[in-house]
């Protein structure tokens, strides 16, 4: 559980999170979505602790410091040691060296043996994103945070995230961001749209019935 309490964030005094309040459930894929520049990025930064807030963000009672090892996130610009191998660079993400299992991340398919042997320097964005993904799953971490990684990914790779994300949901909370709505419509648990600084929660998305992008447009259009 991650529990927010009146969070508000402004840049140079202009509002983008106003006093939210939430709980985001644990074993369930939550789904942030809202317009460019609505302050997605911003929220989950306020929860990793890169931004200061007003508010309260615990999880499960605890403050970020004492469960760091158990949150993984996923960025665009994933920090990668660009001398080192996919291998090396996958063995310093693991908050502990035994979860590093070779044939495991072979078997995962997302990266071939010869392609984790290469320099990261060379990889391609999605091949990074890749290895990040690598990473989470052999973490199994408590709490996965992953902003737009759907981006740049072939469908390939986009069909078996899916199926890595629902497995990963089984003992992770998971929150996302992104715009790509098809690709988490089959997969989205809890719903969170951002709109002018604040969050409506629509919990069990599945049951509902309407699409991603139908509640998008109600939530966002009726509100200018
Ligand atoms: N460091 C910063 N200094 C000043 N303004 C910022 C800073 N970071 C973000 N902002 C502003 O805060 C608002 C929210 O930005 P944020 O990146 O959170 O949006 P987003 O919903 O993730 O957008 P997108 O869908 O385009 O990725 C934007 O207007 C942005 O310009």
């Amino acid at each position: 559980m991650i529990e927010v309490n009146n969070l508000s964030k402004s840049y140079a005094n202009i509002p983008v999170l106003k006093n939210i309040s939430l709980n985001l459930k644990g074993n369930r894929i939550h789904f942030i979505m809202g317009k460019n520049g609505s302050g997605k990025t911003t929220f989950i930064k306020c929860l990793l602790g890169l931004e200061h807030y007003e508010g309260t963000i615990t999880y499960s009672g605890k403050v970020l410091e004492d469960v760091r090892k158990s949150i993984f996130a996923i960025f665009d610009d994933i920090p990668l040691y660009n001398d080192l191998n996919g291998f090396q660079n996958i063995r310093l993400m693991l908050s502990d060296k035994k979860f590093f299992d070779k044939n495991y991340i072979l078997e995962l398919g997302l990266l071939t043996d010869q392609k984790l042997k290469e320099y990261v320097k060379n990889y391609s964005l999605g091949e990074r994103k890749k290895l990040a993904l690598i990473a989470a799953i052999l973490n199994k971490p408590r709490y996965l945070i992953i902003d737009e990684i759907s981006n740049g990914l072939d469908i390939e790779t986009l069909e078996s995230l899916q199926e890595k994300l629902n497995d990963l949901s089984h003992h992770s909370l998971i929150l996302a961001t992104g715009h790509h709505f098809e690709f988490y419509e089959n997969i989205v648990n809890e719903l969170l749209v951002l709109n002018v600084g604040t969050i409506t929660h629509i919990s069990n998305y599945k049951k509902g019935g309407d699409k991603l992008y139908e509640i998008y447009k109600q939530y966002i259009t009726s509100s200018k």
